[in-house]
């Protein structure tokens, strides 16, 4: 309740004021009923939609970050609230014969409040497609995933495996290649004692979303273990796989990663390196792909000292 309070305290704050508003006008104008006139099924039925009314509002609040949308859908659903509240308050209050304001405060916030629900939910709508044009770059890492990894949103090596034992049967059917990027942290193990074992596992989080974001839609990336990633990538030549694990080395190497605990910016890098594969085991793939790493490694050491 309190995290969305901080954001939504002002919306909340108008319709419980409107509701004790309510309330008031009848304590001021009118006189209770006699027990004998309380109709228990209509109070149920009333008070029930509108703790429901607010209950969805709640709801709304807590999901939705504050913007357009969620103040439509917040003051569509408040008015509905509103509408049935006077509903139900009518139930034991009565009104002298002259006033008529109650069917107005009654009847009046529901049609608009059902109208600017609407236009929220239609907005809602739009924004749900630009999201989802987002999501399907990731669609690739969310679908038929027995294996996540706890820490990042990516699969595990056995899945990787089994992924790699159906593009070698692609392979032999359709004679296509595939290729594996493997990606690696360099200094990782620096940067967990500086900074921390959580910051470290942030760095990580932060470096998986970047490389996924600089992958193709079909290509998988998964966690191989540790500050290791390996990228498939479905009928693709040396070339090209080269070509990207270039393009991974420099968006790490440009990504101004800030630390939680102080905010400043971390050097991040990486080192990468390819294989290409056809009709191999998983196995016989990775420790190729590992041994490819170690000597891009060894390089990276040498064109350092
Ligand atoms: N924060 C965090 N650290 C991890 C995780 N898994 C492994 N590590 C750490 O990652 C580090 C990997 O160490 P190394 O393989 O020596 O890697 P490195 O320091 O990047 O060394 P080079 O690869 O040679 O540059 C170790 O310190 C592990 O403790 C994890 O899930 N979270």
């Amino acid at each position: 309740m309190l995290s969305y309070w901080k954001f939504h305290r002002l919306k909340l704050l108008s319709i419980i004021t409107c509701a004790h508003a309510g309330l008031l006008s009848y304590l001021l104008a009118g006189a209770l009923k006699p027990l004998d006139e309380f109709v228990i099924l209509d109070i149920l039925g009333e008070g029930g939609s509108a703790m429901m009314a607010f209950i969805w509002i709640c709801l709304i609040l807590k999901s939705r970050p504050a913007g357009r949308v969620t103040t439509l859908l917040t003051a569509g659903l408040g008015c509905v609230f509103f509408s049935l509240w006077m509903d139900f308050l009518d139930e034991f209050m009565q009104l002298p014969e002259a006033l008529h304001w109650d069917h107005w405060l009654e009847s009046t916030p529901m049609p608009i409040g059902l109208l600017l629900l609407t236009i929220g939910l239609y907005h809602w709508h739009r924004e749900q497609l630009g999201l989802n044009q987002q999501m399907r770059k990731r669609e690739r890492l969310f679908r038929e995933h027995l294996h996540f990894d706890t820490l990042t949103p990516l699969s595990s090596a056995d899945y990787l495996k089994r992924q790699i034992e159906l593009e070698r049967k692609r392979y032999l059917e359709t004679q296509q290649t595939f290729s594996l990027i493997v990606v690696d942290m360099n200094d990782f193990a620096v940067l967990n004692r500086v900074h921390g074992h959580a910051e470290g596992d942030r760095v990580l989080q932060a470096v998986s979303q970047l490389l996924i974001m600089n992958l193709r839609q079909h290509d998988l990336l998964c966690r191989l273990a540790g500050d290791r990633f390996v990228a498939l990538l479905p009928n693709t030549g040396t070339f090209l796989a080269q070509t990207l694990a270039q393009e991974l080395e420099r968006a790490v190497r440009h990504f101004a990663y800030k630390s939680q605990s102080h905010g400043e910016t971390l050097t991040l890098s990486i080192t990468a390196a390819v294989c290409i594969a056809g009709d191999e085991s998983a196995e016989q793939v990775l420790e190729r792909l590992q041994s490819a790493l170690a000597q891009a490694k060894q390089d990276t050491l040498r064109r350092a000292a």
